[in-house]
């Protein structure tokens, strides 16, 4: 890719409206991601706060009758998750931590779900002890078990029941969660569930999500199967009781340079359609869509050597940093940020320092080929990103920086590391 100027906006700017679909990794200004790097060292993330509130403008437009909450999971910064609030989503929460995060992060507790999948005693008793302070939060129910652990704990407050739709869709089988037993009680007795819940609880909604990554037809048409079967379900177990009907998220961002973006209108469009008369509200709780786009990860070349069949282009970050590439095969678009107009193509492997043969960002791709020293961006970084960050091989986690230069997580130390374990943390 080359090192041409951009035409994004500078740092600082402000945007109601929802701005174009997509970020192109293309589009992101080469200079400022340069002076970031100088600044901040590699590896690095690099979040754009107004694009996340770009995305969320998008999605409000798209769904305005909706309630369009966020999936704290996808990015749980807490700059990230003051934009989502004051871009007027709520927030979806996959743990203590994470309702935890959003409380702080100044959530109302009316506008927090907390999902809970097999949920640790640990997360119950904290949940159930901040409703006391904050009795409009929503507790999602997968299982009966859960309903009775809470009930032993005194929670009698708002619950909403997840089902399992038999419906998966995503970009991965491991994110394929609408077919999963994990998640949700099974279809067919959703309603005795409910019936049971209705004794002992509020029960204000009916939650279903297909999975992670939905684009193209064949997810389309599984996302819209699901919204038909929650239709379905909702008119069954008591119209006009719900509150709202969640139809969960998983709506994708092109991770291939040349792939069209989502049509979100034609999906919004279309889930409001495949619901049918529900007098309930529609829920959606994206992640991917509002974070990925905002956020690249920047990694220096310190290694380059030439083989027979690709030139291995070694950098600073690896599969700790990032992890979707080794984990799902993920496709990350790839720039040299110092690449000229007539550098040399060819295919390119860019490997990390992690002592796995998973830990490489692409193989054999037709890139620039870089020299020790370029700085690489790799795009659609802002998802699952540094969430799903480890120490693995004692690699301390990078740092993240806003577009406008402010530190939002410091880079970690080999001491914080270490802090935990006996004779640890120190310098
Ligand atoms: C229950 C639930 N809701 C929402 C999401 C958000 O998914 P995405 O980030 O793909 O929109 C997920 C992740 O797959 C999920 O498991
Ligand atoms: N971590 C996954 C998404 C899973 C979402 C959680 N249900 C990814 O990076 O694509």
């Amino acid at each position: 890719m080359s090192g041409e100027q951009s035409s994004a906006p500078e740092p600082g700017r402000t945007t109601a409206e929802g701005g174009p679909a997509i970020r192109r990794l293309a589009e992101w200004n080469a200079d400022r991601l340069h002076e970031l790097a100088a600044d901040h060292g590699t590896p690095l993330y690099v979040t754009d706060l107004d694009r996340v509130a770009e995305n969320c403008a998008r999605l409000r437009g798209a769904f305005p009758d909706a309630d369009v909450k966020y999936a704290v999971k996808a990015h749980t910064g807490r700059a990230v998750l003051e934009s989502v609030r004051e871009s007027g989503l709520g927030a979806e929460c996959a743990s203590a931590g994470e309702v935890r995060r959003a409380l702080d992060a100044g959530f109302p507790g009316d506008r927090v779900d907390y999902t809970a999948v097999n949920p640790p005693a640990r997360d119950l008793d904290s949940v159930v002890e901040w409703w006391e302070e904050h009795p409009e939060l929503t507790i999602t129910v997968g299982a009966r078990d859960t309903l009775d652990r809470l009930a032993e704990r005194g929670y009698d407050g708002r619950v909403c029941v997840r089902v399992n739709p038999g419906v998966g869709a995503g970009h991965h089988e491991k994110v394929r969660t609408g077919a999963a037993p994990k998640f949700g009680v099974p279809y067919d007795r959703a309603p005795e569930v409910v019936d049971d819940a209705r004794d002992r609880f509020d029960v204000v909604g009916l939650h279903a999500h297909a999975g992670s990554g939905i684009h193209g037809e064949e997810d389309l048409a599984a996302h819209r199967d699901l919204v038909a079967r929650m239709g379905e379900l909702a008119r069954e177990v008591g119209d006009g009781q719900l509150e709202f009907v969640d139809v969960g998220g998983g709506f994708s961002v092109p991770y291939c340079e040349d792939d069209p973006a989502l049509d979100l209108n034609a999906v919004a469009d279309t889930t409001r359609e495949a619901l049918g008369d529900v007098d309930a509200t529609l829920a959606v709780e994206p992640g991917r869509y509002v974070v990925a786009d905002a956020g690249v990860l920047l990694t220096r070349v310190n290694t380059v050597k030439p083989t027979p069949e690709t030139t291995v282009a070694g950098v600073d970050a690896g599969m700790t940093d990032l992890l979707r590439p080794a984990m799902y095969d993920a496709y990350h678009a790839i720039r040299n940020l110092d690449a000229s107009e007539g550098s040399a193509e060819g295919p390119v492997t860019v490997a990390g320092p992690i002592c796995e043969t998973g830990d490489t960002f692409c193989d054999g791709r037709d890139l620039s080929i870089p020299e020790r020293g370029d700085l690489l961006a790799v795009g659609n970084a802002g998802a699952y990103g540094y969430e799903m960050a480890s120490t693995y091989n004692s690699r301390p986690r990078p740092a993240e920086v806003s577009l406008a230069g402010d530190v939002l997580r410091e880079r970690e130390t080999l001491a914080g590391v270490t802090r935990l374990e006996r004779g640890g943390g120190g310098e």
